[in-house]
């Protein structure tokens, strides 16, 4: 109840925009009335014994037999070997006297033959001796051509030889020559591709030159730029608090009209129901009244057009009044009657989602922060990590808004007050490379909660919201589940561009839930019902003004009760 009172007092700067307008709606044509997972053959020894005998019998006549017959074969070979002993001698004395008549023969035909050879050897020694100089002579003539040719030869052999010599020389020259010509060639190449390399190496030092000039430049006009951005935003964010203050300083002179309006109309309602003379003489004393209005086409249109004005959308606004109008067509209402009527309807919007951010046990579980500039990121981040901790919980913050210096220390500060760690990095640097080594000492700490700021995101920064892509892919390499909660912070003073920004981030990064801050800062909060009717994404906090218990788990109740003006 005492966020409630708070958020009465500051939400909406103590009216909304609603509660004010349902007064007015209800005043204007209102009617006052009165209240109420084997065997061996044995034979006889006698038996055996006479076969065995018998057997010996025969075997001695057998063998008696044989030799009888051996003996006539010997004295028949020895009458043979007789016979052909005779035989053979007539055979030796008939080749003896053949033999002695064929030497005879043999003899004569040798002395012919000796003496026709003698003849032949005289005749053939004739021949010898004339072909004997006949081959002298050839010989000696062969003798003489072949020393005449070994000459020649000689002779050619020693000039084939000079020649050699010679073509050997020149050989060697032609070589020593081609040698040292192809030394000179290799030389020259070789001077030739230290050239080259030499060029080479002075272009690819030239280029790397540039290359860091041109990074350089890039560098220096993506500085430009962001200083520039932040310029932008700085003066958007002027504007825009200029606006606001423009708006409140004209709500609150509408309002003291109104004040006056009214005052000026219960003063004339006083006057009006003084009771009369008669009244007053026969002693009848005052009557409660309330105003009431029927339930009319006109009266609905007047209620669609106030919850438009309060944010609310236009589809929202004509779901919840045709709900309210259901079955009370024609009914007479009065304010309090339509606020109660209200509350209930935004309160069954909002039931649904409204959950507190979801704790796992995994540790580090990873809260990844994102939102566009200014929405209250940083502050937000501070006041849950302070929560948190309060509540026993080890907290590690990532100051991950590389770009902006005032973010880093606006985090230290938190960090500071509720004595929790802040990872920072250079300004300007890679705000992926901080998530991963925050993820590490997360862990190397035993943190229960890392809490990881991003950069202020426009939605058409390509670049930024590649970046946003960037760090989640690589927390992703040391836990694939990580970020477990990735919050949507929205400000309440962006109006319906909210739910632009909703779409935006759902689709880049898998938005798990929504805080939405600054509700002290607008008298519309219409918003945050046409949030919930359209995403039905979890609203896990509000939050209404700077300091840390400024942040509350989000009530629906509370909230629809504040935003139509209903008395808890
Ligand atoms: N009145 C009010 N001011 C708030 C609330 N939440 C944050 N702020 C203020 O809004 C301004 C911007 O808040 P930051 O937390 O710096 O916003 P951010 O999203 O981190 O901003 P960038 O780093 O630029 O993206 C600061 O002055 C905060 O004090 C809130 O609930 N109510």
């Amino acid at each position: 109840m005492a966020f409630f009172k708070k958020l009465k007092d500051r939400l909406f700067k103590s009216s909304s925009k609603i509660e004010e307008g349902l007064d007015a709606i209800i005043e204007d044509g209102g009617v006052e009335e009165e209240i109420e997972a084997v065997e061996p053959e044995t034979t006889g020894a006698d038996e055996a014994q006479a076969t065995l005998a018998a057997q010996e019998e025969a075997r001695v006549e057998a063998e008696r037999v044989v030799e009888a017959e051996r003996e006539q074969e010997a004295a028949r070979l020895a009458e043979e070997e007789r016979a052909a002993a005779l035989k053979a001698e007539e055979l030796a004395k008939a080749e003896r006297e053949a033999e002695d008549a064929r030497q005879e023969q043999a003899r004569k035909e040798a002395e012919i033959a000796q003496r026709e050879a003698e003849a032949r050897a005289q005749v053939e020694q004739a021949e010898n001796e004339r072909r004997a100089a006949e081959e002298a002579a050839r010989l000696a003539e062969e003798k003489a051509q072949a020393e005449a040719e070994a000459k020649a030869l000689a002779e050619a052999k020693a000039a084939a030889d000079a020649a050699e010599v010679a073509r050997l020389e020149v050989e060697r020259a032609e070589r020593e020559k081609a040698a040292q010509a192809a030394e000179l060639e290799r030389q020259a190449a070789e001077a030739q591709r230290k050239e080259k390399a030499r060029i080479a190496e002075a272009e690819r030092l030239e280029q790397e030159a540039r290359q860091a000039e041109e990074k350089r430049l890039a560098e220096e006009a993506r500085r430009q730029e962001e200083a520039q951005r932040q310029k932008e935003a700085l003066e958007a964010e002027l504007a825009r608090q200029a606006q606001a203050e423009e708006d409140a300083q004209r709500a609150q002179a509408e309002r003291e009209a109104e004040e006056q309006r009214l005052e000026t109309e219960k003063a004339a309602q006083e006057e009006a129901a003084k009771p009369g003379l008669l009244g007053r003489l026969l002693g009848r004393s005052e009557k409660k009244t309330v105003v009431r209005r029927e339930l009319d086409d006109d009266m609905l249109e007047r209620l669609e057009e106030l919850l438009i004005s309060a944010d609310m959308g236009v589809d929202t606004a004509l779901r919840v009044t045709s709900n309210m109008a259901e079955g009370r067509f024609g009914k007479r209402l009065s304010t309090q009657e339509i606020k109660e009527l209200l509350a209930g309807e935004i309160t069954r919007i909002m039931e649904p989602v409204a959950k507190p951010m979801p704790l796992y046990p995994t540790k580090p579980q990873v809260v990844l922060v994102v939102g566009v500039n200014g929405s209250g990121k940083t502050t937000t981040i501070g006041k849950l990590a302070s929560q948190f901790q309060a509540a026993g919980k080890k907290v590690v913050i990532a100051a991950g808004d590389t770009f902006r210096a005032a973010a880093v220390e606006q985090l230290q500060v938190w960090g500071d007050r509720a004595g929790v760690p802040v990872l920072t990095a250079p300004e300007g640097s890679d705000p992926a490379s901080l998530a991963f080594e925050a993820m590490e000492q997360a862990a190397r700490d035993g943190a229960d909660l890392l809490m990881i700021d991003t950069a202020g995101r426009l939605q058409n920064r390509s670049d930024l919201m590649e970046e946003l892509q960037k760090i989640v892919r690589v927390i992703r390499k040391k836990d694939p589940d990580a970020p477990h909660n990735t919050l949507l912070v929205l400000d309440a003073t962006t109006g319906q561009n909210a739910l632009s920004q909703v779409k935006t981030f759902q689709e880049l990064a898998d938005v798990s839930g929504l805080v939405m801050t600054k509700l002290d800062g607008t008298a519309k909060g219409g918003v945050l019902v046409a949030l919930a009717d359209k995403f039905g994404l979890p609203i896990h906090a509000i939050g209404v003004g700077e300091q840390i218990d400024d942040l509350a788990p989000f009530d629906p109740e509370e909230f629809a009760a504040a935003l139509t003006g209903l008395e808890l």
